[in-house]
């Protein structure tokens, strides 16, 4: 019997885009024969929907969506689709309004619904706040030649189960299978619900995901993944979403074990994907195995593009516009730029001041001319006098400080907008993880934009991206649907100039200005940002890491008082586990700063 798995890009709310999606997978995975299709996690309405779900228009329209979806569906084939199911006891008995649902969609018809389990409530998930959790553990039965079909879904029973030609279809849902003590060493939940499946003897376990991308996490899915087949000798099925939807980015990534554990499908990564897998002789057997990118960098490269290809497409955007600085940080934003969108529709803006250094226009021409990107110039020198003139009474007396700093930035950040407003360019602002966590960074300044698409990427691994760029050349991207490779982009030896790479990093708000003025060096700050943000490390435990305590106070500080930029910020791209943006809740107004001891002790 042969199964696909539709690794789907829906739209958050585009319900009638989505359906067409499903359908279209439909049809060309009947056109090869496959009895059963699966789709992503309540990939009809696109994951995460968040309170579109507090509407119930929407989750009226959700429902007739579905019905009619399960009309248009070819007959030859039992789809299975993410969608949600109204709780009818929550009115009378309490409970959250909906489930996380699986509908089985046969002859027409919606034959079954199943109930996600375990809902995550953590990091950027909040599904506690909608959904009430499934009661019991699933499987249908489907009879191994279509016209064989007598019986699709039945609640689960512990009698013996028949013999093939039926097969049992254990069903969960995403988080459903991320709770196995024996990997985790933990329970997070009561349950388990892929053990349950196992009790009731089912030949094959599936799974519809949206697991969004950090780094280094299709590692942790595959040997979790491996562990549950292995542990309960039982072929699992697992099928992810992909695509970016606001912060979050899907990787795709769709996998397969069979009954030994042995990863026998991987869906391409980062692209939608249509995978045919077959179930034979009791088990799966081998089918595509797609190459998963080779380094932290080029994953994180991927999905970076994919996350900004996404979010302009999605919100109606051909075109992005950004400040062009020749500094690093906006030299890779742009190289993301032209490789989601296309150089034509890259728009980058040169906006020399008098503190501006010649290098800085020099580095920033030579990088869109590889990018083979427009730029247009506009020097500020003029309007900052103006603001300095129109101050000239009211600043008197006070002394050259971070107001008239401030305002190049603020000039930037308004010219920058005004291109926006005029064209129609999504502006992508370019700041970075540590300059995000520490405030370096000026409101309405730099930090204007719609998107931030490296704000969860360290200053360190800005770097390493940029060099992984230049020593892969064009080759390494060349693998994804590579707008730089299509357009014939001219081969340099480095993409990123040299010199950006090279050269002390400057906000070049004042004369000989240096980042390191005023931080840590960037190895330095990074380390002590991941122990603090990430390992959720006490002051005094990232001393005891060999930093000095005054500088981790520093940090500790600078991190604490940033907050009230962090909610200014545009929504950033995520790419590690802990991001700033939906799933980290910080409060702005907040007294409790935690200080590493040694350093009161030498004050
Ligand atoms: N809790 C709170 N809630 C709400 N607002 C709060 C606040 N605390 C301060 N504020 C406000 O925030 C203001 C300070 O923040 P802000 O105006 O952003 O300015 P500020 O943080 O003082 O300065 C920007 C810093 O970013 C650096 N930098 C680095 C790289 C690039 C760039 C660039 O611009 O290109 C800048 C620059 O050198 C400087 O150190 C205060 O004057 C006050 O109005
Ligand atoms: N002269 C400039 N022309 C155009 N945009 C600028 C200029 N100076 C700063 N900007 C904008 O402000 C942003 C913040 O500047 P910042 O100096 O922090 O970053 P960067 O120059 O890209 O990298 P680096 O920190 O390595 O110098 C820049 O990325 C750019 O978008
Ligand atoms: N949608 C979900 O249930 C996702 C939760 C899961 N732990 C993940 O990160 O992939």
């Amino acid at each position: 019997m042969k199964i696909a798995i539709a690794q789907l890009n829906p739209t958050i709310g585009d319900l009638a885009g989505n359906a067409q999606k499903i359908l279209a997978a439909a049809q060309q995975a009947a056109d090869q024969g496959a009895r059963l299709l699966l789709t992503p996690e309540l990939s009809l309405c696109g994951y995460p929907p968040r309170d579109l779900l507090m509407h119930p228009g929407f989750v009226a329209s959700m429902a007739k969506t579905l019905e009619q979806l399960a009309h248009d569906l070819p007959r030859s084939l039992i789809a299975l689709v993410g969608t949600v199911e109204l709780n009818p006891n929550s009115l009378l008995h309490g409970g959250k309004p909906l489930f996380n649902s699986m509908a089985l969609l046969e002859d027409g018809k919606i034959r079954h619904v199943f109930h996600k389990r375990l809902l995550p409530t953590y990091d950027v998930f909040d599904e506690d706040r909608y959904f009430e959790p499934g009661q019991q553990a699933n499987h249908f039965v489907l009879a191994l030649q279509k016209a064989e079909v007598t019986q699709t879904a039945f609640p689960p029973s512990p009698s013996p189960l028949s013999p093939p030609p039926f097969l049992h279809i254990g069903v969960t849902i995403c988080e459903d299978l991320w709770n196995d003590e024996e990997f985790w060493g933990k329970r997070s939940y009561t349950v388990n619900p892929i053990a349950d499946l196992a009790q009731q003897g089912v030949d094959l376990t599936i799974n519809l995901s949206a697991s969004p991308y950090t780094v280094g996490k299709q590692r942790l899915r595959e040997a979790m993944l491996k562990h549950s087949a292995t542990r309960f000798a039982q072929p699992v099925i697992y099928a992810n979403q992909v695509g970016g939807n606001d912060d979050l980015i899907f990787d795709g990534c769709s996998v397969a074990f069979n009954r030994q554990g042995d990863l026998v499908c991987r869906a391409r990564a980062f692209e939608t994907d249509l995978v045919l897998l077959e179930f034979r002789d009791g088990d799966l057997q081998p089918s595509v195995v797609n190459a998963v990118p080779d380094s932290d960098d080029a994953e994180i490269w991927a999905a970076l593009v994919l996350g900004v290809r996404d979010y302009a497409q999605k919100c109606g955007f051909s075109q992005v516009v950004i400040g062009l600085s020749g500094g690093i940080d906006s030299a890779l934003v742009a190289a993301i730029a032209v490789e989601a969108l296309g150089r034509e529709n890259v728009l980058g803006v040169l906006m020399p001041s008098t503190y501006s250094s010649d290098h800085s226009v020099k580095d920033a021409l030579a990088l869109a001319e590889n990018l083979g990107m427009r730029t247009e110039t506009l020097p500020i020198g003029n309007l900052m006098q103006s603001y300095d003139q129109t101050f000239i009474d009211l600043f008197a007396g006070t002394e050259f400080g971070l107001a008239e700093e401030n305002i190049q930035s603020r000039i930037r950040g308004n010219l920058l907008m005004a291109i926006s407003n005029k064209f129609g360019h999504l502006l992508l602002s370019t700041g970075n993880k540590s300059e995000m966590a520490v405030g370096y960074c000026t409101l309405y300044g730099d930090m204007n934009g719609g998107l931030a698409a490296i704000a969860d990427v360290p200053k360190t691994r800005v770097y390493s991206l940029c060099r992984w760029l230049n020593s892969h050349q064009l080759s390494a991207i060349s693998h994804q649907p590579s707008v730089l490779k299509t357009q014939n982009l001219k081969l340099k030896t480095e993409l990123i100039p040299n010199n950006i790479l090279t050269k002390p990093p400057s906000a070049e708000l004042k004369p000989g200005q240096v980042d390191q003025d005023s931080l840590p060096d960037y190895d330095t700050l990074d380390a002590i940002l991941s122990r603090l943000i990430h390992s959720h490390q006490t002051p005094d435990e990232i001393v005891a890491g060999g930093y000095d305590p005054q500088i981790v106070n520093m940090i500790v500080k600078l991190v604490t008082r940033a907050e009230f930029k962090r909610r200014q910020a545009p929504p950033g791209l995520k790419v590690t586990d802990r991001a700033f943006g939906t799933g980290w809740r910080m409060p702005i107004a907040n007294r409790w700063l935690p200080s590493a001891a040694s350093a009161m002790e030498k004050e």
